[in-house]
Parts: C-alpha cells; sequence; structure tokens
C-alpha cells in the first residue's frame, strides 16, 4: 500500500472523527465538549500531517503523489497555521521599547520553569511591578507543547536552542547534544515543552543536605517540602490508592498525576523489579525516600494534556495584572550596574529582540532575577560578574571577582540497552513502514477522541531508582570494589533504571527497524564536574559547555553496576517473556550479559548521553566553597541581583530537576515577599 495516498484520507479522518463524537457524545452528556474537540483540531491535523509523512530522513519511502493529494496536505497545513494563530497569547507582548519606558520592582530574566513560578507570584502584590524578559515566545501556543507524546517532534526544529557540548575526554571524543527551550529565534518558546514530563522531585535527604551546604534550614527537607506541595496539585488516580494523599500539595498550579500512558512491558517492568527485590514505590516523592518502583508520575494531567509552568501559572487572570509585564523574543545581553563607594548596584538589565536591533534598557528598582538557567551564568560573565581571569580573556571589564561563577557544572548522564520486544510498538514519531503507521493512526484516533492511548506516553515510562550499593542486587561476590557513596543519605538512590516503549539513539534521531524496547541507565548522583565558560563575548554566541561526564572512575563503574542491573530485570518474569532473548541484531544488546566488567565500561564510554539536567553552575552555597549566591539566592557581592533556576542548587538532586526548581521559584517568592514586609 502506499503511504502517502491513505495519509490525506487519515488526517481527514482525524478531523471528522472528533466532530463527529463531539456532536454526538456531548448531546449524551459526555466529556467530549465541542471546545475540547476544537481544542484537539489543530493539534490533530499538524501532528498527523507530521507524524504520518515524515518523509525528510528518508525512514518512509513515499512514491510520487497525486496533485489532489499534495492539495490535501496543503490544505491540512494552511488549517492548522490558522488555528495556531487563533491561539496565539495575545497578552505576550514583543514591544521592547514600551516596556523599557517603566520600571519594576523585579526583572526576570528568563520565563522557563523558574521564571514563569516567579513572574506569577511576585505579581499577586498589586503593589509592585512585575517584568519577565523571555528570549523566546510561547510555548502554550504551540500544539506539540500539549500532547504528551509529541515533544520530541521538536527537538531538531527552530523552536530548540540545538546546543552541543564540547567535546567529552573520557567519552571517546564525542559533542554530546543538549536539546534546551526556545532561544533568539522569532518563534521559539517562553516554556519549552522539550520534557519528558516526569514528576520525581528528588529525595527528602538531598533537600537536608543543600540546607546543610548553606547552613539555613529553610531549606531542609522538613521546611522545604511545603514549596512542592505548593506548586502541586495532585490528582488522585483510582488505579493508585495507596499514595498518601496527607503529604500531596492539593490545590497549586501544577497538575500531577499517573494518567501518562504506560506500555505492558513498562508495567511489567515493575513487576520484574519487585520480583528482583526492588520494593513498590506507591510514590516516589513521599517523606519516605524515593527508593523502590513503579510507574512513573507526570506533569500530564487527567486529560492527557502537558502541563507546564507558562500553562499552570500564567492563567488568564494572570496575566490580565496590571502590574505585570511579559515581553518575548527579548533576549537579555547583561545586567547595568553601578558603583556607589564599594558596593556594586543592579540598575537593571539591557535586552534586545535581535542580534542587530536595538538594545534597550530597562530599570529595576528591587531587585533583576536571573532565571536563565545555562545562560544566566553568561549574562554574569559578560556584566563583568565572574571569575577576573576568565573575564580577562575576553577584555570584559571587572565589576565584581566572583571565582566560582561557572564551575561545578553537573548533569545525569544516562547510558540505553536495547531490545527485541515480541509486542508491537506504534513509533509516534517516526513510524518505518506501513503497520507502524496505520498504528500510529490508531493511537491518534484513541487520543483525540477518547483521551487514552499510547499518545499520552511521556516516553520515560516506568522507573526504578536503587543504589549502588545495594548488596541485594549488586552481591560482594560479583561487585568486589568499593566505591565511594556519593548519595545524600541512607535512604537516597545514586542509580536511576527507567523504560523507553522503544529503542532509540541520538535522542530519538535514529529508530531500530521492528519492535524493540529500551531501559536506560542513569547516575543520579555523579562525581564529576565541568564548567560553562564563554565562547565570545556576543549574547547570541552559546556558552562553552563541557560536562567533563565520566571524568570520576567511579562515575563510569556506577554506570556499569546499572547496566547490570537492567540485563537482570531483562531476563526477569514478566518482562522477559516480552523479548525476544535469541535475537543477534548489532544494535540490540541481547548479548550483552556475555561482556566482561572492562568491556562495558568501553559501552558506557561510547554510548553515554544527557538526561538533560544541567545544574549547580550558580551555586547556592558558602563564598568560600564555591558559592555564587547565599540563601537569599543573592548574588555575592552585588546588590539587587539573584539567581533562580536549576543552577543554583547547592549539589544536584537524586532525581528530576523540573519539581526541585519550581520549588526554589516558589521558595524565592516567600523570601522576596518576606523582606517586602519586613
Ligand atoms: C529535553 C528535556 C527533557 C527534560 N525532562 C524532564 C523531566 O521529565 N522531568 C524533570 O523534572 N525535568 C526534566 N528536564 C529538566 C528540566 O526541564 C529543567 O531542569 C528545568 O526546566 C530547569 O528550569 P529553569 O527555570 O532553570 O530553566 P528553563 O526552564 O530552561 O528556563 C530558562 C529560560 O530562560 C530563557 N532564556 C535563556 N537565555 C535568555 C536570555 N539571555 N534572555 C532572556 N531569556 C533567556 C530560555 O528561553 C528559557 O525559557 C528536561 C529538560 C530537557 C531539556
Amino acid at each position: 500500500m502506499n503511504v502517502k495516498s491513505w495519509a490525506p484520507s487519515c488526517v481527514a479522518n482525524i478531523i471528522n472523527v472528533p466532530l463527529h463524537l463531539g456532536v454526538s457524545r456531548t448531546s449524551q452528556g459526555s466529556i467530549l465538549t465541542y471546545k475540547m474537540v476544537l481544542k484537539n483540531l489543530p493539534s490533530a491535523v499538524l501532528l498527523g500531517a507530521l507524524s504520518v509523512a515524515t518523509p525528510r530522513r528518508g525512514i518512509v519511502r513515499l512514491s510520487d503523489s497525486s496533485a489532489a493529494n499534495r492539495l490535501s496536505w496543503i490544505a491540512a497545513f494552511a488549517v492548522a497555521l490558522v488555528v495556531k494563530q487563533m491561539f496565539k497569547r495575545s497578552k505576550l507582548i514583543q514591544d521592547g521599547a514600551k516596556a523599557s519606558e517603566e520600571e519594576y520592582d523585579y526583572i526576570i530574566v528568563g520565563g522557563g520553569t523558574a521564571g514563569c513560578v516567579l513572574a506569577a507570584r511576585l505579581s499577586e502584590d498589586p503593589s509592585v511591578r512585575v517584568l519577565l524578559l523571555e528570549a523566546g515566545g510561547s510555548g502554550q501556543a504551540l500544539m506539540f507543547s500539549r500532547i504528551p507524546v509529541a515533544y520530541t517532534l521538536l527537538w531538531r526544529t527552530k523552536h530548540v536552542w540545538q546546543f552541543y557540548t564540547e567535546p567529552q575526554a573520557n567519552a571517546n571524543g564525542k559533542k554530546k547534544f543538549w536539546p534546551r527551550g526556545g532561544y533568539l529565534l522569532n518563534d521559539s518558546m517562553v516554556q519549552c515543552p522539550d520534557r519528558a514530563a516526569r514528576a520525581q522531585m528528588g529525595a527528602p535527604e538531598d533537600y537536608t543536605r543543600w540546607g546543610e551546604i548553606i547552613g539555613d534550614d529553610a531549606w531542609k527537607w522538613d521546611n522545604f517540602k511545603k514549596y512542592f506541595k505548593k506548586f502541586e496539585r495532585y490528582m488522585p488516580n483510582p488505579e493508585f490508592p495507596d499514595v498518601d494523599l496527607s503529604t500531596k500539595g492539593r490545590d497549586g498550579p501544577m497538575r500531577i498525576g499517573y494518567f501518562s500512558f504506560a506500555s505492558k512491558q513498562s508495567l511489567d517492568f515493575v513487576k520484574a523489579c519487585t520480583n528482583l527485590g526492588i520494593p513498590y514505590s506507591p510514590d516516589f516523592n513521599g517523606d519516605k525516600g524515593t527508593l523502590g518502583v513503579n510507574k512513573v508520575l507526570t506533569y500530564i494531567d487527567e486529560t492527557r494534556t502537558r502541563v507546564s509552568s507558562e500553562s499552570a501559572y500564567f492563567t488568564k487572570d494572570v496575566l490580565a495584572r496590571s502590574n505585570l509585564k511579559v515581553v518575548v523574543n527579548a533576549t537579555v545581553t547583561r545586567i547595568i550596574t553601578e558603583k556607589v563607594g564599594e558596593e556594586v548596584r543592579t540598575v537593571g538589565v539591557e535586552f534586545a529582540h535581535s542580534k542587530d536591533g536595538p538594545r534597550y534598557t530597562v530599570k529595576s528598582k528591587k531587585d533583576a532575577i536571573l532565571s536563565a538557567v545555562l545562560t544566566s551564568l553568561q549574562i554574569l560573565l559578560l556584566s563583568g560578574i565572574g571569575p577576573t581571569e576568565e573575564l580577562n580573556k575576553h577584555n570584559i571589564a571587572v565589576v565584581h571577582d566572583l571565582p566560582s561563577v561557572g564551575g561545578n557544572l553537573v548533569d545525569h548522564p544516562v547510558v540505553d540497552v536495547y531490545f527485541r520486544s515480541k509486542l508491537p510498538t506504534p513509533k509516534w514519531v517516526k513510524p518505518q513502514n506501513v503497520g507502524e503507521a496505520l498504528r500510529l493512526v490508531g493511537a491518534m484516533l484513541q487520543y483525540f477522541t477518547m483521551r487514552t492511548g499510547a499518545m499520552a506516553t511521556n516516553f520515560g515510562e516506568s522507573a526504578a531508582f536503587v543504589r549502588s550499593d545495594d548488596t541485594k542486587l549488586f552481591p560482594e561476590e560479583d561487585f568486589p570494589e568499593k566505591i565511594e557513596d556519593t548519595t545524600s543519605g541512607a535512604g537516597s538512590p545514586d542509580l536511576e533504571i527507567f523504560t523507553t516503549p522503544f529503542a532509540y539513539k541520538d535522542h530519538g534521531e535514529v529508530l531500530f527497524p521492528g519492535n524493540t524496547f529500551a531501559i536506560h541507565a542513569v547516575l543520579l548522583r555523579p562525581k564529576s564536574r565541568g564548567t560553562l565558560r564563554l565562547k565570545s563575548t556576543d549574547p547570541w554566541d552559546a556558552p562553552s559547555m563541557d560536562p567533563n561526564y565520566l571524568s570520576e572512575r567511579e562515575d563510569v563503574q556506577k554506570l556499569v553496576r546499572g547496566l547490570r542491573l537492567i540485563l537482570k530485570v531483562a531476563k526477569q518474569d514478566p518482562l522477559s517473556p516480552h523479548f525476544i532473548h535469541t535475537d543477534q541484531t548489532a544494535e540490540l544488546d541481547h548479548a550483552m550479559h556475555l561482556k566482561s566488567n572492562e568491556e562495558l565500561e568501553a559501552v558506557v564510554r561510547e554510548r553515554v548521553e544527557t538526561l538533560y539536567h544541567p545544574t549547580s553552575t550558580c551555586r547556592m552555597a558558602p563564598l568560600a566553597e564555591g558559592g555564587v549566591v547565599d540563601a537569599g539566592l543573592r548574588v555575592y557581592g552585588v546588590r539587587g541581583l539573584r539567581v533562580c533556576d536549576a543552577s543554583v542548587f547547592p549539589e544536584i538532586v537524586s532525581g528530576h530537576t523540573a519539581g526541585a526548581t519550581l520549588a526554589v521559584a516558589e521558595h524565592l517568592a516567600d523570601i522576596i515577599k518576606g523582606e517586602g514586609r519586613a
């Protein structure tokens, strides 16, 4: 069958079926409303068109199409574009000149995970004026940002920064791809939907360590946990009755729950892990800690729509506040400071809409707050705040010598293991043959009509958090070497293994033919540290990023343990029967168990990639211990300047980083409000 000849009619069906159901089922009192159907329409059209076609890499061979077919495609895209315009968020302004005419109490740089929280919370006080400057545009305006499965379709597009690390000396010299939220292009985004939507916040002891490092009990778990509750709106799911609701936030803006789709293999992975002795964890985020296995909690709501901090915090009411201004496509180029006696004070920030366009300055009366994560450090350096040596290298006048800016870069490295699956796996992103394309269409119909099914997967479906020194899993006779404990405490993990419903390489660029499944090992508490440095003084030039993966041998040894655990789980019931263990395809790993530990170390160095969690380049720590900000997230030595994003983490958490970032921002908003009252 010719894929292209039936594809337009599939798209037409996708449009027609929800419309039809919308009419008939709403009249019967069903949850499907016209509004919902209309809301889904553009997503359906565009996703259908893109996913089914995918001709660009020649994975699906399409024969010549008729003029009628081409016209159908053009019509589908035209409808999508028109509706997309209707969804654009009119409250987000693009007029830098207008924004710079006024003064603001707080200027927030970067409207990502932390920035949206801060803008919304600080502007709750009508007496303060808040400006948010974001290099991208609205993530909400992008249809793919709302469909759980669709986020990877954005990765190699203009909406996502195409960052690469420096060549990694301990990972076979390869540069690693670091996709990040929108950047400097006219239609990139405030809140990049490039996230796997996983809501694992880290272990309680991680935060107790934070409090110890900075010497402030407010950051310790017992006090800090209220900020996780503050952003969370946990939506109970009857399939997960064991969650202790008393530990959950119930009325925060971020809807969180067990609503994502998980494949049969991922569900059986949970059982296989428990059969191996890994305890079932009803909730990775409870007071009892992270250790255990379960399907993952996600920032996907009960309608199987992705939740971002933009969608959750920038409600219509918040955007309507007269004391909040959000300027998009506004790249901050530096912080403006003045010296009063010995004191360096922040006066405002400079920004531009394009590299060659005019630069605007805008005044801050109280604080400028950097929430631009990887670029927070770049902005500091471009403003003359950082290590003198580094500033001298680029002939930047030193405003304040701050030696640790840009050091301490740490990330979660991940290594994949690939299996041949017996179960058919729909390749939602890139169907490789007619059968897979048909399964995709079926999944789309299910999603757009019932809001269920495989399109509601977040990819990282189930996970186990373990310790690499757990002798039940890693018996001493097989693993005699003693490895330094880098966890935050006895109840915290340093390894995670998680499943994805098919195998891929290069961040989804390469999919293996046929039915596959993958399990991944993540090192949660690496010892290796890297740096972020300026490449040039051009704010449009991405900084040089060197996570220095695997520079510490223990990191490699722990990941080898992760691979051994994956291979054991794969042979465990009830997961094992889903795999064809005799498959000898070179790219798959059914013979990996035959490799020695030294050979597995080579696999780790060859395959290591990022889990997209770089943190700690503007650490909250005492100045003498490599700190850049204090317990109030104030930059040492510069008045009126704070950093609030994942770069302030004193140590990387042994979970995923968005939750910790949201809580940090909630906490800072409270700190600032408290200062205002004082
Ligand atoms: C592909 C991917 C998948 C991920 N999956 C998960 C997951 O499943 N679960 C999880 O917990 N975490 C996940 N993370 C990590 C998590 O998203 C980040 O740790 C978190 O978003 C960090 O928030 P932030 O506010 O520090 O930075 P960001 O959310 O990245 O926000 C920074 C913002 O600053 C803007 N900006 C940058 N420079 C400038 C400038 N010069 N001027 C103005 N604005 C600027 C950017 O456009 C961006 O909007 C993922 C990350 C990626 C990239």
